[in-house]
Formats: C-alpha cells, sequence, structure tokens
C-alpha cells in the first residue's frame, strides 16, 4: 500500500497472542476496528524483511500493544478536558478517509488525538494508513494502540500531522519544543499537507513569549552548545540555559542525541518571530528552532467551560461543539487499533 514503495515492518498488531479475546482486559470499547492491516509486497529491497512478528514480539514489553486506556471524561481536571476536546475537534475536521499517512506529534494532548483517531468513524481506514511519529513518546503511543508505524525516511509527504504547541501568536506562529521534540516536529510538519496545532486555551497567545516565558526551544549540537550560548547572548538574547536533565546529571539529550538551550528574547524579537527564527538558525551548531513560523493550516483551543475555538492562517475564528464527540470517551475504557 505505501506510495513510497518502502515496505515497514509489519505491526505487532498482527500477532495474534497480542489480541485477547473480548473477555479479557484487553477487550475494546465501543468504536474498535479489529480489521488487520494489509501489506503490499513492493519489489524493492525492504532493509526489514528479515525481522519476524515473533522476533519483533521480543523487542520487550514496551512495544507490545496494550491498548490506550481511555480515562473517563469526567474524571478528567478542566484542562485535560480542553486538550481532549479540542484534539477530537482538530482530528474530525482535518483527517479524512484517504489519508494515509498521519504525523503524530509530541506532549499532553497529543495522546487524545491519537485516542480519537481510533474511534468510529476515523479507525475504520486505520489498518490501510502509516503513523510517523515526532519522538519516543508519539511511537509509543503508536504501537500500544496498535496502529502502523512508519518513519519520515519511508514517508517523506504526510497528508495531515496534529501536534501540540507551548504557545501559539495571531499569526498562528507557535513556539514549540517543551518536550525536547522540535527537530522531529519541524520535519514532520513541514513534510505534511495540512499542518494542525492542538492546545489548551492558555496557549492561546497575541505574541509569543507572553504565556511561555521559557524561551525558544533550540536543539544543538553537544560539542557546540557553549559556542551557540555565546552567540545568542551576543544577539541578545536575555538569558539563555542549558536545559537541565531531571532525575539525570547533566543536560537533556533530545531523541536525536542533541542538547537543548531555551533562549528567552524581549519582546521586540518575538514580535517578528520569523526573522529571530532565521538568525537563530543561521548560527553554526543549531539544528533546529522551536519557532513555527507559517507552518500551521489551524490550530484548535480547548477552555475549561468546554468550548473550542478554531483560528485559521487567515484570521478566520470559529466555535466548534466538540462535547457531542465524547460518547466513547464518557465511558472510557481501554482502546486499541
Ligand atoms: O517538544 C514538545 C512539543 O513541542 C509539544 O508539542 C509541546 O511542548 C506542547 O506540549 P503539551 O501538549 O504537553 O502542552
Amino acid at each position: 500500500m505505501s506510495s513510497s514503495g518502502l515496505q515497514p515492518l509489519a505491526p505487532l498488531s498482527e500477532n495474534p497472542k497480542l489480541h485477547p479475546g473480548p473477555g479479557s482486559s484487553n477487550a475494546t470499547a465501543p468504536g474498535h476496528n479489529s480489521r488487520r492491516a494489509s501489506h503490499s509486497s513492493s519489489g524493492r529491497p525492504d532493509p526489514l524483511g528479515s525481522i519476524s512478528h515473533a522476533s519483533a514480539s521480543r523487542i520487550g514489553p514496551g512495544v507490545i500493544p496494550t491498548g490506550l486506556r481511555i480515562v473517563p471524561h469526567g474524571e478528567l481536571t478542566a484542562e485535560e478536558k480542553a486538550k481532549r476536546l479540542a484534539a477530537y475537534a482538530a482530528v474530525d475536521a482535518h483527517v479524512k478517509e484517504h489519508h494515509k499517512v498521519l504525523g503524530i506529534g509530541s506532549g499532553s494532548t497529543v495522546p487524545y488525538v491519537v485516542e480519537r483517531l481510533c474511534q468510529e468513524p476515523h479507525c475504520k481506514a486505520n489498518s490501510d494508513r502509516w503513523f510517523v511519529p515526532t519522538g519516543f513518546q508519539s511511537k509509543e503511543l503508536i504501537v500500544k494502540a496498535g496502529l502502523n508505524l512508519g518513519d519520515v525516511d519511508q514517508f517523506p509527504t504526510i497528508d495531515v500531522t496534529i501536534d501540540g504547541a507551548d504557545e501559539v501568536d495571531d499569526e498562528l506562529n507557535a513556539i514549540k519544543g517543551g518536550g525536547a521534540c522540535q527537530l522531529r516536529e519541524k520535519v514532520l510538519a513541514e513534510a505534511a499537507t495540512h499542518f494542525i496545532i492542538v492546545a489548551d486555551s492558555r496557549k492561546d497567545s497575541k505574541v509569543l513569549g507572553t504565556n511561555w516565558k521559557q524561551g525558544v526551544p533550540i536543539e544543538v549540537a553537544p560539542f557546540a552548545w557553549a559556542k551557540v550560548f555565546v552567540n545568542l547572548q551576543k544577539m541578545g538574547c536575555e538569558k539563555p540555559t542549558l536545559r537541565m536533565g531531571k532525575m539525570k546529571a547533566g543536560p537533556v539529550v533530545t531523541d536525536n542525541g542533541n542538547f537543548v538551550i531555551d533562549a528567552v528574547f524581549s519582546e521586540s524579537y518575538m514580535r517578528d518571530p520569523a526573522e529571530l527564527l532565521h538568525r537563530i538558525k543561521m548560527l553554526t551548531g543549531v539544528l533546529e528552532v522551536g519557532l513555527f513560523t507559517g507552518m500551521a493550516e489551524a490550530a484548535y483551543f480547548g477552555a475549561p467551560d468546554g468550548t473550542v475555538t478554531c483560528r485559521w492562517q487567515d484570521g478566520r475564528r470559529e466555535k466548534v461543539d466538540a462535547v457531542a464527540r465524547l460518547d466513547v470517551a464518557e465511558k472510557g475504557g481501554q482502546l486499541s487499533n
């Protein structure tokens, strides 16, 4: 089925041992799609062809598709409810049956995107789809949900990427990288025909840096971090900080093996994020900047009162009723593709 011609590793969902019957604790919730993925032979060399399902299942417990646990909506905090509603509204508006390759972002809002994709009507098309992650967390989400895992080297063109954001301005420019995933996230945003943001209403802002005070996340080659740090100070960055690990002595290391510098810039810089992005990106040693300018087509913001606002790149703004989509989430349960 792959238009790229590559045939990725068959999903673990094809292993019957990993799919207990309906009476088990892994029984699926309403909306579950039990169809298996089908894979056609590409005729081209398959670098993963020698890996059998059996050997794949021995990789470790972390990769077994255990399904996603849906927390009943009533048990969520107002903030989590808002994220869920934004994610559901975005998936319903932008994922179409003919979309075959979906980019899955990172952060605490994105699990609700995957949750929605595993419900009716979307799940019907999932067996013929590939899901491309932006990092370790979203890869685990995809695998646990039993969805077909792909990568951007197989699918350099993605139909829709849906991702969270740390802050979004008036023109849908965004700060991203609070979870250190900015490099892969930007590759998947750029590869996507439609790049959509999902967030709670605290991220909805006029000027970047108004609510997100941590600074612009910048992924740097480890050996160059001190040089970039000094360059940023010379550029006028008020407070560069090498992001440090928690429960780890030393800096955060990204999924790509790099460091992250968080750089706070004054409002005058943040009012022109495209120019700031350009200047930072030109510093040798910088791999990617967590400023996403002119990329998002639409952004969905869930509010604690249960409303969702969609903002479009052309400035349009509309209210979306997402509460009506909560039938499966109201009950909670276990969900897998
Ligand atoms: O690196 C992480 C990403 O850019 C996230 O998408 C961003 O931090 C938003 O995450 P959350 O949805 O948890 O606020």
